[in-house]
């Protein structure tokens, strides 16, 4: 018990196929040892059968589809391919000789090209390209391979690595234990057991699958489920004090669709009104690729915003001090390829960041903005402010914490940076009116200031 009360517990939630269990495997590289050899034993399995799947998928589709071979010499393998009983199929030789012929067939890649008609793994071609490398008697996965494999998660996982903590935030490490669930319908409702103490919930969203049905009706459409999803876990009351972080995941796959001319407009069609804002051009990049994620984006935030508790936050200059440590809940986006080792490794040092950042707030250290936007503390000693409430400014040097005090005390600008050496502090006593009635009381606030310089 004692354990589970020290460690943070992160835990991914998402629709089937948005990338969670590629999250915890990208975890194992960061910060665990990676893969054992029977791990990588057991993914190769799973490289093996996400192959089967695929060329079994795109060949039962071309009579489906009416889409004919266009090398007659292919007919045998096309027969060989439609007999399989995945269910109980030793892999030889000639299935990978015959898969890569098949694959190579220009009417099998008309057929990948209509995907979006059917249920197909996103590394069929992945794996399709490398069948012959896989078909090798001695074939060990790299870790792309092994990132990219799929497997359905059908239970709980855990697990757990040490972050270290930046020194802004007090150093040290903190111990992290993540949670894995299955998404699909039948394993949502596993979720529950796992609610309970949850620091922050990363959700997982595909957002390349704008034009796909989910698998388990064939009939909703992929980014509205999760957009349900999301709105029903958001607003889940045991996930109330869970800070949440989106992972629009799959950039890499939505911006190759939206490039070759696919458009979320012919699904969402609120589309057509929405409007790139200039905060978020990117030069050099695809100008409806960013239109696009950022309508995605907006699709979630817009849930995020819908139970906003009224408390203000942010410092303006003269405006009060807020002494309340409860606050909105905050939800984070991320655009992300989990695939990418380095994408997900930025990524996860702001979340890390944001994370202890929460955390610090849950055992009562209000986190402020300043007016230059920048983050810092200030520690208040308890909830008992009617009598000598002591504050500790803390935070990176130059954000702002001496002019922050200073102005808040004397009420009018200090212009010139003067780095503050040691600890100083000022003091404001103030009158404050009781929430409940009753007379107001006397409140004697001191104002610790603290040096951000490392030295
Ligand atoms: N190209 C690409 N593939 C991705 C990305 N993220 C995940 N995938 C692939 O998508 C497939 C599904 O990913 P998983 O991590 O198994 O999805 P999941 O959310 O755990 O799915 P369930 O266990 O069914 O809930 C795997 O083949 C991954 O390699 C990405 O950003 N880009
Ligand atoms: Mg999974």
């Amino acid at each position: 018990m004692k354990e589970y009360n020290k460690a943070i517990k992160i835990l991914l939630l998402g629709a089937g196929e948005s990338g969670k269990t590629t999250i915890i495997k990208q975890m194992k590289i960061l910060h665990i040892n990676g893969f054992s050899q029977e791990e990588r034993q057991e993914k190769k399995q799973d490289i093996r059968s996400n192959i089967l799947e695929g060329i079994v998928t795109l060949t039962q589709q071309l009579d489906v589809l009416g889409v004919p071979l266009e090398l007659q010499e292919n007919q045998a393998a096309k027969d060989y391919v439609l007999a399989i009983n995945p269910e109980d199929f030793t892999y030889t030789q000639e299935f990978y000789t015959y898969t890569e012929q098949l694959w190579r067939d220009p009417g099998i890649q008309k057929v990948y090209s209509l995907q979006h008609k059917f249920q197909l793994i996103d590394c069929a071609r992945y794996f399709l390209d490398k069948v012959e490398e896989v078909g090798q008697p001695d074939y060990d996965p790299s870790v792309q391979d092994i990132l990219h494999s799929r497997r359905r998660t059908t239970d709980i996982q855990k697990i757990e690595f040490e972050v270290r903590v930046p020194k802004k935030y007090g150093g040290g490490s903190l111990q992290f234990w993540m949670f894995d669930v299955g998404g699909q319908r039948g394993e949502r409702k596993k979720w529950i057991q796992v609610f309970d103490g949850i620091q922050a919930v990363l959700f997982l969203v595909s957002a390349s699958c704008f034009d796909l049905v989910i698998r388990e009706d064939q009939e909703t459409n992929r980014l509205q489920e999760s957009i349900n999803i999301f709105k029903s876990v958001w607003h889940s009351r045991f996930l109330k004090n869970s800070g949440f972080i989106v992972f629009l995941n799959k950039q890499d796959i939505l911006k190759e669709k939206v490039t070759s001319g696919k458009c979320i407009g012919d699904h969402f069609p609120d589309y057509s009104s929405y409007r790139l804002e200039d905060k978020d051009r990117v030069a050099d990049e695809d100008q409806e690729y960013l239109r696009t994620r950022c309508f995605i984006r907006e699709k979630f935030m817009a849930i995020s915003k819908e139970e906003v508790k009224a408390v203000e936050r942010k410092v303006t200059p003269g405006g009060p001090l807020i002494l309340s440590d409860e606050g909105p809940r905050e939800c984070y986006c991320h655009f992300t390829t989990a695939t990418d080792t380095n994408n997900v490794r930025i990524v996860f040092e702001d979340v890390h960041n944001m994370i202890i950042k929460w955390n610090l707030e849950k055992i009562g250290v209000p986190v402020f903005q300043d007016y230059t936007n920048t983050t810092y503390f200030i520690m208040g000693s308890g909830k008992d402010y009617d009598y000598l409430i002591k504050f500790l400014a803390l935070g990176d040097s130059g954000v702002g914490k001496t002019s922050f005090l200073y102005h808040y005390t004397e009420g009018v600008f200090q212009q010139q940076f003067i780095s503050t050496v040691g600890i100083d502090f000022r003091e404001k006593r103030l009158t404050h009116r009781r929430k409940e009635g009753g007379p107001p009381q006397g409140v004697h606030l001191q104002l610790w200031d603290t040096a951000g310089q490392e030295k």
